[in-house]
């Protein structure tokens, strides 16, 4: 069987680091290349290292694995697409149509993709519970909380958290009609009338509230990543169903049997 010859950029960063390990000990896969950031070295686990996503045209490879800062990632993504890899993009920060103009582009290039904002299988089923939630409970409120090297806030997660509820849910104000701020950003931020509150703490990693409300009761979703490990078993998942996948689909959802 040939392995998935795979890429991995921003592999010196925290998810970066954590699936070149992965990668190595899959007898499925074959690391075949690394794309760094004002690299010193030409090469590392035995693989050529880069400094520009550039240099890597022509490589043999099927997958670009990208885990590096939500301000490449649409480049990045559009960059490997054109270059013929299969993109497994973890790198949140994409819009929602950088993501359409992305799933045009994979069609047109007929190549499979992923972009997950969460690779964790809890916070996947977290996302869609949330979803059924949302029909029954319109009244919401997300809390996620993540280390305080995060750079991009709300996080990918609470995002799509959101997109989905919004699809089944009506847009509408919550909270008292006449409310005030004493203080700026005291109600977080909005979506579609839904408040997002982003907490930035050391010693967190990744976890994610759901809060619904209705008459006389509540319901809380709560999802938690305590370790980087999390996020694995969804990366190495979506790789394999990624070089059957015919289009790019956005979130791990599309890639398991619900
Ligand atoms: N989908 C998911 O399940 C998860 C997604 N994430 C997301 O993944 C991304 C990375 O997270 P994390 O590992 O914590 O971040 P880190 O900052 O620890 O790592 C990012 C790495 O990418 C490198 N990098 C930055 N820009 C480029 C570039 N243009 N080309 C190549 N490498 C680059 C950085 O290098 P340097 O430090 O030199 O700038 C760094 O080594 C974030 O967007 C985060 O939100 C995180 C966890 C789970
Ligand atoms: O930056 C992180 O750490 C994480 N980023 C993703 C996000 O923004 O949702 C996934 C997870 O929450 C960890």
């Amino acid at each position: 069987m040939n392995k998935v010859k795979i890429i991995v950029a921003g592999y010196r960063g925290k998810m970066g680091s954590e699936a070149v390990q992965m990668i190595l000990k899959n007898d499925e896969f074959e690391l075949v290349g690394l794309l760094g950031h004002h690299e010193v070295v030409s090469e590392a686990f035995g693989v050529p290292v880069f400094n520009k996503k550039e240099e890597l045209i022509g490589l043999s490879a099927d997958i670009w694995l990208d885990l590096t800062a939500p301000s490449v990632a649409y480049e990045n993504t559009r960059f490997a697409m054109e270059a013929g890899f299969r993109p497994v993009v973890g790198t949140t920060g994409f819009t929602e149509e950088e993501v359409t103009e992305l799933v045009r582009l994979s069609r047109v290039k007929h190549l499979g993709g992923l972009i997950a904002p969460n690779f964790a299988l809890g916070a996947v089923l977290v996302m869609q519970f949330s979803k059924i939630a949302a029909q029954y409970f319109p009244d919401v409120e997300i809390i996620e909380l993540h280390h305080d090297a995060k750079k991009d806030a709300p996080s990918g997660t609470a995002l799509k958290t959101a997109e989905l509820m919004a699809q089944v849910r009506q847009a509408h104000y919550q909270g008292a009609a006449n409310e005030t701020e004493s203080l700026a950003g005291a109600r977080g931020a909005e979506f579609e009338g839904m408040r997002i509150h982003s907490v930035r703490l050391p010693g967190l990693v990744a976890h994610q509230e759901v809060l619904f409300g209705g008459k006389g009761e509540g319901l809380t979703l709560r999802h938690d990543s305590y370790e980087r490990s999390s996020f694995m078993t969804g990366i190495a998942l979506g790789i394999k169903k990624v070089m059957q996948a015919k289009e790019l689909y956005y979130g791990l959802e599309h890639f398991l049997d619900l």
